[in-house]
């Protein structure tokens, strides 16, 4: 439609500058007009911004890591970032050294605790109970039933001899038939009791500056459990409808620097690194005194005749408290890898790859890192609807252990109950799913050092009681769950791995994430 001169555009009729406008009123009128369209603009750009921000987050790739307590999930995800982002997690690598100090001092103290029991119950012979000369059962018991005993058995690990130096027996004549024998311990123990009770202190400085997820869990009536996801949570303590909540929500690797602000803790910045220093210090002037406790013959003696089972990394760490308990100390990224802090609830880590060469260059990836116990279990839920892929990790090395949340329940048993709610769940249908059978450098210790597999899962049969055989057979068995219960068919991708190595777990992530790129693409019809 033309517009006469009679027929104007009303557009133009209200845009046009009212008559008789003065030069002044023109200069505000203008100034004004100008005013509103930078205003508007920045709206545009506002609008813009969120919508580019919407569409990459929806492009992002989500990854769940999830299995059990003590499966290696967030181990798994510091190789991700050493893998894929280098530079930042080269900036984050210090900050782990408290950590790290927490996971010595822990282990020295187990010992020490040890040590103490069997020399009061030396002092007072009366208390024993059973024959003379037998160690009485530990004031702490092992945690798991097996027989395992860890690296006591390494003979690949430096630092501790393979076999104990001979320690001093006492033979007790009172005893008949079967010679027994109790350990003698001498002023040397004594001496060490004393010059490391400081660590005890450390420990403790240690965890409230770490916060709770320093603490490992228990059995404990008490706490909800539930094997899977997708079990009913109760009413209390725990809402039962899980949301997603802040305290489930921790950003990347800073829940011990959030905890730092915690009202129980008003402290500066300042003050907590001047703690930490004191901290450091201390355990440096305890180095060689960690060293002569951890080379006794009769201390590793009395572990084996008390099977007291350490945590998985104590070993690495005190063969290596010669050069982690120093002042200028720094965290290598086997140090770190080694390291256990318990996950709580739900943490969101975004991982931005590095690499130009990368064909992922620039891309961003989520990925939540979950608590793996029973009783945190039902925080996962929430995550399911969004998520791409879930990487699931299955420890295979403790087919003789049971979990520490509810010791009814056998480990792997555990694992598997939790695979089948995984891949038999229809949330999680079109997630690509990929199985790590993880820890298999300690499955092969285990079976090496005299462990029956058969003795702990019956259907594994006459089969040959290695650990190449067993993780074939597991990885059957996985692969099968997988195949029976998927809502639909879904391609199996599963890995034996043990994650503690470095350069192995970086190729296969890189392959791992190939496919779930692939399966990105395919659910986002772009191939
Ligand atoms: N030897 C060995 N140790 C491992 C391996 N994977 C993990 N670990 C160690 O096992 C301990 C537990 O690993 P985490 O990664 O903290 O386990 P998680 O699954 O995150 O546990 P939660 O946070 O409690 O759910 C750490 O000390 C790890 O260094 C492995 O393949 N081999
Ligand atoms: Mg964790």
């Amino acid at each position: 439609m033309r517009f006469s001169s009679e027929m104007e555009d009303p557009i133009s009729v209200l845009l046009r500058p009212p008559p008789n406008e003065t030069l002044q009123e023109r200069e505000v009128r203008l100034s004004i007009e100008a005013e509103a369209k930078r205003v508007s603009d920045q709206i545009d750009e506002g609008i813009k911004a969120e919508r580019v921000a919407m569409r990459k987050r929806k492009e992002c790739t989500k990854l769940l890591l999830l299995g059990q307590s003590e499966s290696g999930k967030s181990t798994t995800l510091r190789n991700f970032q050493m893998t894929f982002a280098p530079k930042a997690w080269q900036a984050e690598r210090a900050s782990w050294r408290a950590v790290i100090q927490l996971n010595l001092v822990r282990a020295v103290n187990t010992i020490l605790d040890t040590v103490v029991s069997e020399m009061s119950s030396i002092t007072r012979p009366s208390s024993r109970p059973g024959p003379p000369g037998i160690s009485p059962p530990s004031s702490s018991p092992p945690r798991a039933s097996a027989p395992y005993l860890g690296d006591f058995n390494d003979d690949s690990d430096a630092g501790r001899t393979s076999e104990p130096q001979s320690p001093k027996l006492s033979s007790d004549s009172s005893s008949s038939a079967t010679p027994t024998y109790f350990l003698q311990f001498t002023s040397h123990h004594s001496v060490l009791k004393l010059s490391l009770a400081p660590l005890r202190s450390v420990e403790s400085d240690l965890k409230s500056f770490l916060g709770s997820g320093s603490e490992e869990i228990n059995a404990d009536v008490q706490n909800f459990t539930a094997a899977t996801p997708f079990d009913t949570a109760p009413a209390s303590p725990v809402p039962s409808k899980p949301r997603r909540v802040k305290e489930f929500t921790v950003q990347s690797m800073s829940a011990w620097k959030t905890s730092l602000g915690s009202k129980s803790r008003p402290t500066s910045p300042r003050t907590q690194s001047t703690e930490l220093d004191s901290v450091t210090e201390v355990i440096a002037g305890c180095r060689e005194d960690i060293r002569s406790l951890w080379q006794d013959g009769m201390v590793g003696e009395l572990l084996k005749r008390r099977k007291i089972k350490l945590q998985d990394s104590a070993f690495y760490y005190l063969n290596n408290a010669d050069r982690i308990a120093r002042s200028g100390y720094e965290p290598s990224d086997d140090d770190v890898l080694r390291a256990r802090l318990r996950t709580l609830g739900v943490q969101e880590h975004k991982l931005s790859f590095e690499n130009s060469a990368d064909f992922d260059y620039g891309s961003e990836w989520i990925i939540y890192d979950v608590g793996g116990a029973r009783t945190s279990r039902w925080a996962w839920l929430p995550y399911f609807d969004d998520a791409h892929a879930i990487l699931f990790l299955a420890p295979i090395s403790c087919f003789d252990e049971q979990l520490a949340e509810d010791p009814r329940v056998n480990r792997l048993q555990d694992s598997f109950i939790l695979w089948k709610s995984i891949v038999s769940s229809k949330l999680l249908a079109n997630c690509a799913i990929i199985l790590f059978m993880n820890k298999y450098d300690l499955l092969a210790k285990k079976i090496k050092s005299g462990a029956i597999v058969k003795n702990y899962t019956v259907s594994y049969g006459e089969r040959e009681n290695s650990p190449k055989e067993f993780a074939r057979y597991l990885r059957h068995q996985f692969k099968s769950q997988l195949r029976e219960f998927s809502p639909q068919s879904r391609a199996f991708y599963g890995f034996t791995t043990s994650v503690i190595d470095q350069k192995a777990t970086a190729t296969t992530l890189l392959y791992m994430r190939d496919c779930i790129l692939r399966d990105h693409l395919k659910q986002a019809d772009f191939v």
